[in-house]
């Protein structure tokens, strides 16, 4: 419909990773983990993704549709839960972004879909 010419995909996207943000309440998702902190992360997780690199990819027009956009988002989560043993707040704070940012997300597929 006209409103996604006049609202671009792309706002519509950075609103959504506000919501998202705002979920990871520890601020443990917003930048790639550090290699420094963490350098056995790259030996189990072999495709590192954060909230920053995802806000990039929005502005660099990366994301075609919302399938594309929650996959980096279960990309974040999934890391998360294989990287961190099950009784650490890291493991914990994905389950709950998990849980709490798939609501986020179904809303903004609804709105795609009934303004797309
Ligand atoms: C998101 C994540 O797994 C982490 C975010 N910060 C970390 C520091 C040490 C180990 C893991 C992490």
């Amino acid at each position: 419909a006209m409103e996604l010419q006049l609202q671009p995909f792309a706002v519509l996207l950075r609103n959504t990773l506000d919501l998202l943000v705002d979920k990871d309440t520890s601020s443990f998702f917003t930048e790639p983990v550090s290699l420094e902190e963490v350098p056995d992360y790259r030996d189990y997780i072999d495709h590192p993704m954060d909230f920053e690199t995802m806000r990039n990819k929005i502005d660099n027009h990366q994301y075609k549709t919302m399938d594309d956009f929650e996959a980096d988002f279960d990309l974040i989560i999934k890391n998360c839960m294989k990287y961190n043993a099950k009784d650490t707040v890291f493991y914990r704070a994905a389950v709950k972004l998990r849980d709490q940012g798939g609501m986020v997300i179904r809303a903004s597929r609804r709105t795609v879909e009934r303004v797309g």
